[in-house]
């Protein structure tokens, strides 16, 4: 088997009691790849990960690592380490013996297993710390020694829940990069639970968005940022403007929707409907201001709010039945024309700015 394995999630579900937390989904996530599951508070991210490494069981369905089966497989057996959310170090031991755990558990004698951790220690640059009790290290040092922990078994799969939502904001982003370096001189497969999208399309291969149970995009972080699948998907991401609204033409590859007490929309749509309704999205920095002469998209509204961002400068707009239509200006563009609140301001876009969403069923 190669070290890299990839993990094949069949059908999978888990219900707690009356709560189905997972429901029946499938993912193929490619050995060696940064996989991030994505999504809201409740969403079963945590659920799905602990199934991935026998910490939860398996309601139905199949999870293989590699050619094996390992749904039934206690978490040990399976080829996969999990490195938690509170890193879970012993207070008591110091860096070696925390880090030896794992092997002290399987039996490797002192020695041997002393040797080991010291080298992983190296690899994480933590040698100097070697004789120190958890408490005397940093925030990232502790992360850096959970992550020493829970490689030393040489896992063909390294399962993180959250591992960066315990660092300050400097400290997230210096150990995101060190993940993801890791993660590509390691080669092995990472999957990484977060409800960060900014934190998923800085680590990760694959992006895998969850709601409620359910697996709505999984795809690299440029096409779910670019082709969000779903409204659901266009919304967690940011940055789009979500339009919903009613189909009242569709012909020709052009199809217009109309929002409930406002304007119309136009999409180039070449699908064939199946609903009345139907999600665009129009990213936020792809909206100009001014009247689009050729094609005639956009429309004028009211600046409701302008938050200065540093490089950018977010303006809201409420008008065609919208209240909240954001567009993001570059510094420069908004400061040699500013705005204000109250004013009058023409929006336009291309026609290749306008995504048309999974439909919605009604
Ligand atoms: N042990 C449990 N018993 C009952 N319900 C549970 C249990 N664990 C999770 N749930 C429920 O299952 C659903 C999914 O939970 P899960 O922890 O997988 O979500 P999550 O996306 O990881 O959320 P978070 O980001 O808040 O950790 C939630 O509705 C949660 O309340």
């Amino acid at each position: 088997m190669s070290k890299a394995s990839e993990i094949d999630i069949a059908s999978v579900t888990k219900v707690y009691g009356t709560t189905t937390a997972v429901e029946a989904i499938s993912l193929k996530i490619p050995g060696g790849t940064y996989c991030c599951l994505l999504g809201p508070s409740g969403c079963g991210k945590t659920s799905t990960l602990r199934m991935i490494a026998g910490h939860e069981t398996i309601s139905s369905g199949d999870v293989r690592l590699g050619n094996m089966v390992v749904t039934d497989l206690p978490p040990a057996r399976r080829g996969t380490a999990m490195m938690f959310q509170s890193y879970a170090l012993f207070p008591h031991l110091d860096l070696v013996d925390n880090v030896a755990f794992s092997l002290k558990m399987k039996g490797m004698p002192k020695a041997e297993r002393r040797t080991k951790a010291l080298e992983m220690l190296q690899l994480m640059e933590l040698q100097a710390y070697a004789t120190r009790k958890p408490a005397q290290l940093s925030g990232g040092q502790q992360q850096r020694v959970a992550l020493a922990r829970a490689l030393i078994t040489n896992p063909q799969a390294l399962l993180l829940d959250e591992p960066l939502s315990a660092l300050d904001p400097f400290l997230k982003v210096r150990m995101r990069a060190e993940l993801k370096k890791l993660q590509t001189s390691l080669g092995i497969t990472f999957v990484h639970v977060t409800h960060s999208q900014e934190e998923a399309m800085a680590l990760a291969d694959l992006i895998v968005v969850m709601n409620d149970g359910r697996i709505e995009q999984a795809a690299p972080p440029r096409t779910v940022f670019e082709q969000p699948a779903t409204a659901f998907v266009a919304r967690f991401m940011g940055d789009h403007n979500v339009i919903s609204g009613r189909i009242t033409d569709h012909r020709d590859g052009v199809m217009t929707i109309a929002v409930p007490q406002g304007s119309t929309f136009v999409a180039h749509d070449t699908s064939t409907p199946f609903s009345d309704t139907a999600d665009l999205a129009i990213r936020t920095d792809r909206v100009r201001i001014g009247i689009e002469q050729t094609n005639g998209l956009g429309f004028t509204g009211s600046v409701s709010n302008i938050e200065y961002r540093g490089a950018s400068v977010k303006l809201t707009v409420a008008g065609a039945g919208l209240d909240d239509f954001t567009i993001l200006l570059r510094d420069r563009d908004f400061f040699a024309n500013p705005v204000r609140v109250g004013e009058a301001l023409p929006l336009c876009w291309g026609k290749e700015d306008v995504i048309v969403l999974g439909r919605t069923q009604h």
